[in-house]
């Protein structure tokens, strides 16, 4: 018997090659709905991990809560029970005023503005995701018409500090397509541990608008963003079993 991992509570015996991470537990179900044969594996914190099938593919599915350090505990678990590939399908705050609600960032990189990644390597050392992977996503957006766009996102740690309206506008310049939270920390230690990893966020703030009532609207299951995260969790499963 493999030894279970004390956050995620899987051994490798339970976990597959091929995992789909997301911060809220709840989504792991919504996830689940688009498998056959799902099963829940554990659920403890706010790590709910399940597993199922996806044309054939024993597909693994785990949140990770919000921000970074729990995500990263997550990856490193995850990593001991021999995962390879992983998506993480998320939700982000618009950058950039031509992104609308709903549609999909896929994220080529981050800004590490989160103080995870920074306990593992330097500052200087880049957020990067899988390029194979990022392009599957890509590819699968096209030919399935999905409204997306590619670019940088920004990974952060707060979420209502005073200087919020300043940092917007300064990465906004830079042209970063929008926010997250865990993103730069999966791609760098991703990176660092071997495994290919890729994000697809839906955007579920516009820029400029008030990011409570855009989170709040995503949780009551709007209708735009409810369709974005289907359609983010299509385009995880098609790049997980290219
Ligand atoms: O929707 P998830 O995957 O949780 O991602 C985003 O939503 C949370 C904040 O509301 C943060 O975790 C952020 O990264
Ligand atoms: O604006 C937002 C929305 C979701 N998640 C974030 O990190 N920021």
């Amino acid at each position: 018997m493999s030894e279970k991992q004390p956050h995620i509570l899987v051994s490798a015996a339970d976990v597959s090659e091929r995992v789909i991470v997301c911060g809220e537990p709840n989504r792991v179900n919504r996830i689940a709905a688009h498998l056959s044969e799902p099963q829940l594996l554990a659920d403890n914190r706010e790590y709910r991990v399940m597993k199922g099938q996806y044309n054939g593919v024993t597909i693994t599915l785990c949140s990770t809560g919000i921000g970074a350090p729990s995500a990263m505990i997550a990856l490193e678990e995850l990593h001991q029970c021999g995962v390879r590939q992983m998506v993480r399908v998320g939700s982000a705050g618009a950058l950039q005023p031509e992104i609308e609600l709903g549609e999909l960032v896929i994220a080529e990189a981050a800004v590490r503005d989160e103080g995870g990644s920074k306990a593992y390597v330097d500052a200087a050392y880049p957020a990067v995701g899988d390029r194979e992977l990022t392009q599957a996503l890509v590819q699968y957006c096209r030919d399935a018409g999905v409204p997306h766009h590619c670019g940088v996102v920004r990974s952060h740690d707060s979420f209502y500090t005073d200087d919020e309206a300043r940092l917007c506008d300064y990465w906004h310049g830079k042209g970063v397509l929008g926010a997250d939270m865990e993103t730069a920390a999966l791609m760098t230690l991703g990176r660092l541990r071997g495994m290919a990893v890729a994000a697809v966020l839906t955007n579920v703030v516009r820029y400029q608008q008030d990011v409570k009532a855009g989170v709040a609207d995503y949780v009551a299951a709007d209708e735009a963003m409810a369709e974005g995260e289907a359609r983010a969790i299509r385009a995880a499963l098609a790049a997980l079993t290219r």
